[in-house]
């Protein structure tokens, strides 16, 4: 990762993918939903194309980056939905993460503890990039938690997006999502400074996949251990070399109390693509189509895959089509 520099690319295009970082909120403070005055923050991200007033804006998934290219290689790239060649594609590391942005331990506390973060702070947060790079109108696309966050902007900067592609995210958190947060984080404050991020990243990595796609890649036995074992045990141990407790447990209580009324959702008047995914056990495809069936101008389609939730990241099918051929429209 090459070091972050905070100036704006406004004269050149750039020639290798490169991480900025942004410090906003210098003279007016960010006021977070708890009430809490945040200033100096600072947003890590990672432009693609030439710099141009409407973006498309990348919101990543819950221990993404903004490093687009890194993660997300099917959709990014000349002729794909996240077209280099076309279009300026902007994508940053939310507010409270832990991959160069302001996370939890610059943030202010609340009575002793880190301030909860909502998602709609993190989209007003999102706004002021929008705001320090020029641009003044989005299409935006999410997935996960990245497509909870994009139902987040549509409510709070709804004159800001032009369209919205939301892929494998229900509008809010069922009482089996928020089951499974509420573990990980039981985890995480049993065993603080890693073993229960590890912990949490396993229990979470059994809803991100299904028991199809194990059985076909993780049957039998590794190394003396059922290989699924030895599966989860390196998976906590990725999670951990390169994510942040304090953040793990800030991002899943935003996406947990993000709780909008049907009321709400049908006030959203932005064009929408919906996107289940077919063996998902995180949020099943039904649960995505029936928050999207709530706005006015949605299309629901499904990405049918073994995979389950992550399948998105790794398993896209014909979506990056079916994604190029909205944003186009
Ligand atoms: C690549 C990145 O961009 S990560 C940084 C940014 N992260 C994000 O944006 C979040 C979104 N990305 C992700 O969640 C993930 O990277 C995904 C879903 C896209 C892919 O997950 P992966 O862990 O790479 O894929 P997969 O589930 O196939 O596991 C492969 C890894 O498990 C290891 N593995 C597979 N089976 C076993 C086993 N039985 N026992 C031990 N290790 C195993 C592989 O050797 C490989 O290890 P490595 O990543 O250290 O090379
Ligand atoms: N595997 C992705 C999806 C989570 O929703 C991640 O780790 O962020």
């Amino acid at each position: 990762m090459t070091a972050p520099d905070d100036t704006p690319e406004r004269c050149q295009a750039p020639e290798r993918p490169r991480l900025r970082v942004a410090r906003l909120f210098r003279t007016q403070p960010l006021l977070l939903d708890c009430g809490v005055p945040v200033s100096d923050v600072r947003l890590a991200y990672h432009t693609y194309g030439t710099p141009q007033d409407t973006a498309t804006l990348v919101l990543h998934a819950l221990t993404g980056t903004s490093a687009v290219h890194e993660w997300w290689p099917d959709f990014l790239g000349e002729g794909k939905p996240l077209d280099t060649g076309r279009d300026y594609v902007i994508c940053a590391n939310v507010l409270g993460g832990c991959a160069g942005s302001s996370g939890p331990a610059d943030l202010p506390t609340l009575g002793g503890q880190d301030a909860p973060l909502t998602l709609r702070d993190l989209a007003r947060a999102g706004r002021a990039l929008l705001e320090h790079l020029g641009v003044r109108r989005v299409r935006i696309v999410g997935g996960s938690m990245g497509g909870m966050l994009a139902y987040a902007w549509l409510l709070e900067c709804p004159d800001l997006v032009e369209k919205a592609v939301i892929i494998g995210a229900p509008a809010r958190h069922s009482p089996w999502a928020i089951g499974l947060n509420t573990a990980a984080r039981s985890a995480i404050r049993a065993a603080p400074g890693g073993e229960g991020l590890k912990v949490a990243r396993q229990i979470a990595m059994l809803s991100y996949r299904s028991p199809e796609s194990f059985a076909a890649t993780q049957a039998g036995q590794r190394q003396g251990v059922p290989a699924i074992t030895s599966y989860l045990h390196h998976q906590g141990e990725k999670l951990h070399a390169r994510f942040c407790e304090r953040t793990y447990v800030a991002l899943t209580g935003a996406m947990d109390a993000f709780q909008p009324s049907d009321a709400e959702l049908r006030t959203i008047r932005t064009p929408v693509l919906a996107v289940g995914i077919s063996s998902d056990q995180l949020y099943p495809a039904a649960e995505v189509q029936a928050s999207a069936a709530f706005l006015p101008h949605a299309r629901y389609v499904e990405l049918n895959s073994i995979h389950g939730h992550d399948a998105f990241l790794m398993d896209a099918g014909n979506l990056p089509e079916q994604v190029s051929a909205f944003l186009k429209s």
